[in-house]
């Protein structure tokens, strides 16, 4: 009875020294830099390029607690250094980073994303600039829009709102886009550099690149481990399976073209959800101990909210909580820190145009 009881407290006891642990690496210098993406400088003769980072509860002992993932705490960590770095920008050279958001269109959760991307850069100092064009617009006025951003000096990062209307041709629009200043990263030349061993992009996809920061301030090892991306998207999806071999991660990337999609997941220490549907990946999808980042924001009918709606991921939530090591709530986990690395990107941008360092 005695040892039983001992054994029961050590237990909670070390889960409760884990969980001190873990959310001090959640607010400790990241990997994926907010001034220059180090992970190009991956030496893989040295020890580890992740030693340098406090190990955490799951590399060491790979237990199996729950975790949550809290993304706006690594977003406010993330806000509060690039306000820093801009205020000593405009301090140094009398310079602001600015961003130009296309937006076309009445959807309501477009609106409501640039809302948040707006409300951001004010939080941190960036100026940022909409043009706001109707959802009959012509291709011709969308790639004007997007080259009087081109043009302007004191725009540093362009984003287009996706979806485009359904008449419009994405590609043609995007295209347009410097890759100078292509923050989301879309722009064939930074998407293939990402792709390539040995080449730097100009800018990582936001939402990968958070996926990643979310992963590597858990204190996450990815070299040789198994990773599902579920969704092929080039907003995520695809960029977050490039970077994450890039990362020396096993990726397997599942699509909606995948026969059982579960028996590649259910292998998988990680596990990155690009869906849009929610309850997509259940509990038996999960390897016991997996880390789940789910990137999915769907909203869902809810009459007990003043809204009338909630925002769920594409991950079976209290399935997957019994499970895994860790997971990514929604809302409060990848999406706060994809805002946070556009807000790092055009501050990249600024600082690469104005060689400020
Ligand atoms: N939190 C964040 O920071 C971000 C969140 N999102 C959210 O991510 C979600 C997806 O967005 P987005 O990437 O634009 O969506 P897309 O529709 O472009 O991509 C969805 C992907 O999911 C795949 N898919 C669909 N059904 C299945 C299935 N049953 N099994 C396996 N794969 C499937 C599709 O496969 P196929 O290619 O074969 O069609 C496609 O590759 C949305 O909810 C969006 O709001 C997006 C960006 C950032
Ligand atoms: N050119 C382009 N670039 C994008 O990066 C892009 C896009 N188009 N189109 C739509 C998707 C979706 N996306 C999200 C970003 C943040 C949250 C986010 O912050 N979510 C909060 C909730 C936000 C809320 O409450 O509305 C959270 O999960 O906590 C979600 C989704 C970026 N996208």
């Amino acid at each position: 009875m005695r040892i039983a009881l001992a054994v029961g407290w050590w237990r909670i006891a070390r889960a409760k020294i884990a969980h001190t642990k873990f959310v001090r690496n959640l607010i400790c210098r990241p990997l994926l830099s907010v001034d220059s993406p180090d992970i190009w400088k991956i030496n893989p003769g040295s020890s580890s390029h992740f030693s340098s980072h406090p190990s955490s509860n799951f590399s060491a002992s790979n237990e199996k607690i729950g975790v949550v993932l809290d993304g706006k705490l690594i977003a406010n960590d993330l806000k509060s250094r690039i306000a820093g770095e801009v205020n000593e920008m405009k301090k140094a050279i009398g310079k602001t980073p600015g961003l130009g958001i296309v937006l076309v269109g009445e959807r309501r959760d477009s609106h409501t994303f640039i809302r948040t991307k707006v409300k951001a850069c004010n939080e941190v100092g960036i100026v940022s600039v909409v043009a706001e064009l109707p959802n009959n617009s012509k291709e011709g006025d969308i790639c004007d829009a997007v080259s009087r951003f081109n043009d302007n000096p004191s725009v540093h990062g362009i984003i287009v709102q996706l979806p485009l209307p359904k008449h419009l041709d994405e590609e043609k629009i995007m295209n347009v886009v410097s890759v100078e200043k292509d923050v989301d990263g879309f722009h064939p030349l930074n998407m293939g550099n990402l792709a390539i061993a040995g080449r730097e992009p100009l800018f990582i996809p936001c939402a990968p690149k958070a996926c990643l920061e979310l992963l590597l301030r858990y204190g996450m090892d990815l070299r040789g481990k198994k990773a599902a991306v579920v969704g092929r998207s080039k907003i995520v999806g695809l960029p977050t399976s490039l970077l994450l071999q890039r990362h020396q991660a096993t990726v397997s990337l599942v699509h909606a073209f995948t026969g059982n999609p579960e028996k590649v997941t259910c292998q998988a220490d990680i596990v990155v959800s690009d869906v849009g549907t929610p309850n997509t990946i259940r509990g038996h999808w999960l390897k016991p101990g997996a880390v789940v980042i789910d990137t999915g924001t769907s909203s869902v009918e809810d009459p007990k909210r003043s809204s009338g709606y909630r925002l769920v991921g594409d991950v079976c939530y209290d399935e997957a909580i019994k499970k895994v090591a860790a997971i990514t709530p929604v809302p409060g986990g990848v999406g706060p820190v994809t805002i946070a690395m556009l807000l790092s990107n055009t501050l990249d941008s600024a600082k690469r145009c104005y060689d400020f360092t």
